[in-house]
């Protein structure tokens, strides 16, 4: 049987998106890992599932799934090309979508100028939410890493984060924290690590090291928990310009148990095809 799928991107994010609302196929992580290589499958960051949903009061589920085949609770790139993905397809006429994912209840807007806006929900902050091993919630934390203190940030947009402020992006920190950060032993569902160079009180850099995927061109969850993580330490205001290799987001937060608002563009790449 031939599965149709949609390459799409969201600032160089990159995604495979199959509508498994008028197709069926039976995933399975190997299957995953197999198409997500970039050498002898499609290759992509993340895979997005477009089902129907669940909830009654939802219009769609949406499942995503790491390039290493694990399954996860939250994509905020993903998300946008979700909305380009449904409407382009006609899978709806809305131009307000509401989406149910493992994360949480998600809202999805397409704005006039094509950008998406994403209700991501609101961030937690209690380790057991995130989840971090931690004695209390706090600001931020002590952790070493490879015989480094480093103090960061622990933040749940329905998935992981650690934030790490930094001076510099590019002093190969990232590149030999990352995957440290990534399997570090206090958070048991492993973790997205967020390294931050504050520029202005409305303006950051970063750069993801993300779980399940390594360094990505943008991570959207990253960026509304770099934006929520600096308000929190009183360093940003809303709104926060997120710069990323692969281009700019903006993230609003009023605090508290707001939710998150991310802005930014989805791509469609190009359709295919694959024999399951
Ligand atoms: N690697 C993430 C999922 C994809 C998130 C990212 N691509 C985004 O845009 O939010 C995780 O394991 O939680």
């Amino acid at each position: 049987m031939l599965l149709k799928f949609t390459k799409m991107h969201g600032l160089g994010n990159d995604f495979m998106v199959i509508d498994l609302v008028s197709q069926h196929a039976q995933l399975s992580p190997k299957l995953v890992r197999q198409w997500s290589d970039r050498h002898f499958g499609i290759g992509f960051d993340q895979l997005l599932v477009v089902e129907p949903p669940t909830d009654p009061e939802m219009d769609f589920r949406y499942r995503i799934f790491n390039a290493d085949g694990s399954e996860v609770e939250q994509c905020g790139n993903g998300a946008r090309c979700f909305a380009r993905f449904v409407i382009d397809k006609r899978l709806t006429q809305k131009q307000e979508i509401r989406v149910q994912t493992a994360g949480g209840p998600i809202v999805l807007k397409v704005r006039r100028d094509g950008q998406i806006s994403v209700d991501m929900g609101a961030p937690r902050f209690q380790p057991a939410d995130i989840p971090f091993q931690a004695e209390a919630e706090a600001i931020s934390y002590p952790l070493e890493v490879a015989g480094r203190q480093l103090e960061v940030m622990a933040v749940s947009m329905g998935n992981p984060h650690c934030v790490t402020l930094v001076d510099d992006l590019d002093n190969g920190l990232v590149e030999q924290l990352g995957p440290l950060l990534e399997q570090h032993p206090r958070f048991p569902k492993r973790v997205n690590a967020g390294f931050m160079q504050i520029i202005d009180a409305h303006t950051v850099a970063l750069r993801v090291h993300e779980r399940g995927a390594g360094e990505t061109l943008a991570c959207g969850t990253g960026a509304c928990a770099a934006a929520v993580a600096g308000i929190r330490l009183g360093r940003l205001q809303s709104p926060v310009h997120v710069r990323l290799p692969g281009g700019t987001l903006q993230i609003e937060w009023a605090g508290g148990n707001a939710p998150v608002f991310m802005t930014g563009p989805a791509t469609r790449v190009f359709e295919g095809q694959i024999r399951v």
